[in-house]
């Protein structure tokens, strides 16, 4: 029934991808992660009801016994309201508290649980997203969605609480008063279907265009040294001056509706104010209520439209969760890889390919086309081709990070041991992209990302291994510190600790991408032979390079 309400309440507009039943599910288990600090929050909120009630108590007791309509002791009861005080100050404190430590806790746990969703999705051959809105996503959405759940909820709770106890406050002392303070209720209740569905739409069309400046900044902080050398600086920055306009826009034509339905609802709480002043003013002047009676009043009338007011500014956080909830769904709806223990072959393997077609998802060209062949158990074979012959793509196959339209690709051991391609023998191979991949970060730290737990002389013994052994004359050895891409490395060099990388990790099938297209021709052949001397390995490359061919034993032309 709830449900129902709200989904009339949230009626979607016919562009969002999901019901408004879907997202809130979503929202319930997130809540779930961030229950104990959602709970904490509600319960200092309650707290604080309880004593902004007690206060105006305190008051009217206080204001009573001074202008003697009623007896006791006036210290004792302003000392009451100095309890009353400290308390509040308690609880704004803890508020606090919870709000930055704790906050600060639960965004980062949902960031970590999103990227490690992403990295075990599946890899569709062409990012769906770009990755300056990905980033946009992590940052912003996991924001709002976490501070909705553990802030946003907690306070409608408590502000909630607080309306209610105060409107029956009231109406036992003056059911008019009680009624004319929140006449302009149901018109706001009518109003609010219109108006969450226009923010939505206006609240979409923001992050949406925040997400593309974002990664309109990433691709040029990126890729700077390629614009100054196109000499475009004025161009990207007109074209994100361009970005940021159609952002500004989209945020101008929000705030004017926001403040537009803010102003009317104000207006109509304003009239409720004035008409409750006026009317206990008469009372009080016909000697009906006492002067602590008018002050406790007015305190209530405020306590109840000032919730209803924070309600009315919580309006906008649900609406933006929603939008929130959507663009993070949006990322977890690439399927997950599958899941489980690695399957480990014995050294050294092999891999079959059996009648194997490949399409990619966007396209219709195969790429692949019906191919069989047998990269056998310590073999060293070069994979040739035209460019855009689907090199490339037959190493996607073997990694499994596509998946054959048709065929079968097969991984064995000499045991006679045999699985089908899929993620979890991705722990027998090891991989060298193409180009710089290092990350930032020292040298030991790329090293260490294939094999966490390797010794400094494993180390030495790879770099050397992969002619690589300039880094220990570097001043700072293996902790040299190497930026985004390995910048403060030639090409050439980065390579090689790329290749020294993928040796440390030592899994039975090596594959090489143009892996030594940076290097010198004598570099190169000891480089070969460093690696080919490993009889245990299955090794693949892609090259065009003569001297590389030359070193194979197979060759696997494709294209043709
Ligand atoms: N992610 C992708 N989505 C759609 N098509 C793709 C994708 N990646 C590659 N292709 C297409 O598949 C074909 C083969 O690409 P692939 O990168 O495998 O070629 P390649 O032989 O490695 O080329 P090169 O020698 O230039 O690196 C090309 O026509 C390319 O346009």
């Amino acid at each position: 029934m709830w449900t129902l309400g709200l989904k009339k309440l949230f009626r979607m507009p016919d562009n969002h991808r999901y019901s408004a039943r879907v997202t809130l599910r979503w929202l319930w288990r997130a809540w779930r992660g961030n229950r104990r600090q959602a709970l904490l929050n509600a319960v200092l909120g309650l707290a604080g009801v309880a004593v902004s009630l007690a206060t105006v108590w305190a008051m009217q007791h206080a204001i009573d016994i001074a202008s003697g309509a009623s007896s006791g002791s006036l210290y004792f009861a302003v000392g009451f309201m100095a309890v009353l005080i400290l308390c509040d100050f308690a609880i704004h404190i803890s508020g606090v508290w919870i709000k930055n430590i704790l906050g600060i806790k639960a965004q980062n746990r949902m960031q970590r649980q999103m990227l490690g969703r992403l990295l075990r999705s599946e890899w569709r051959g062409r990012e769906r997203y770009h990755s300056g809105d990905v980033i946009n996503r992590l940052e912003f959405d996991v924001n709002t969605v976490v501070v909705f759940l553990t802030e946003t909820v907690p306070n409608t709770v408590s502000v909630a609480a607080l309306f209610a106890g105060a409107f029956l406050y009231l109406l036992q002392m003056d059911s008019f008063l009680a009624v004319v303070t929140v006449a302009i209720l149901p018109v706001f209740i009518f109003a609010s279907r219109f108006y969450i569905s226009r923010m939505r739409k206006f609240s979409r069309r923001v992050r949406h265009s925040d997400s593309h400046v974002q990664s309109m900044l990433q691709e040029t902080v990126q890729h700077r040294m390629l614009i100054k050398t196109l000499e475009c600086g004025r161009l990207m920055v007109s074209r994100l001056d361009s970005g940021q306009s159609t952002l500004r826009n989209h945020v101008r034509r929000r705030t004017k509706f926001s403040v537009y339905s803010n102003l009317f609802l104000n207006s109509g709480f304003s009239i409720g104010y004035l008409v409750a002043f006026l009317w206990s003013a008469v009372r009080l002047a016909d000697g009906v209520i006492t002067f602590g009676a008018m002050t406790a009043f007015l305190q209530l009338v405020y306590r109840i439209q000032s919730p209803a007011r924070d309600l009315t500014r919580l309006a906008p956080a649900f609406v933006g969760v929603f939008t929130a909830a959507e663009r993070l769904m949006e990322l977890e709806e690439i399927p997950e890889e599958e899941q489980g223990a690695p399957v480990m072959m014995d050294s050294p393997c092999g891999v079959r390919l059996e009648n194997v077609t490949y399409i990619y998802d966007n396209g219709s060209r195969k790429v692949i086309d019906g191919l069989s062949f047998d990269f056998t158990p310590g073999s060293c074979t070069a994979i040739l081709g035209e460019t855009g012959a689907g090199k490339t793509t037959l190493i996607r196959l073997l990694l499994a990070l596509v998946r054959p339209v048709s065929g079968d690709i097969s991984v064995y051991d000499a045991t006679g041991r045999t699985a089908e391609a899929s993620p979890l023998l991705r722990g027998n191979f090891v991989y060298v992209p193409q180009g710089n991949t290092l990350l930032s970060g020292t040298i030991r730290d790329n090293l260490l990302l294939a094999k966490p737990d390797a010794t400094e002389l494993e180390m030495k013994e790879v770099l050397v291994k992969a002619c690589a052994d300039f880094v220990m004359s570097l001043p700072d050895g293996l902790d040299t510190e190497t930026s985004e891409g390995g910048g403060g490395l030639s090409e050439g060099q980065a390579q090689r600790i790329a290749v020294a990388r993928a040796l440390l990790r030592g899994r039975s099938i090596m594959l090489f991408d143009e892996a030594t297209s940076a290097l010198d021709a004598e570099t190169e052949k000891r480089l070969l032979k460093n690696i080919l001397g490993d009889n245990d390995k299955t090794i693949i490359f892609i090259t065009h390079r003569p001297a590389v061919i030359g070193y194979c034993d197979k060759t696997l032309k494709l294209g043709e």
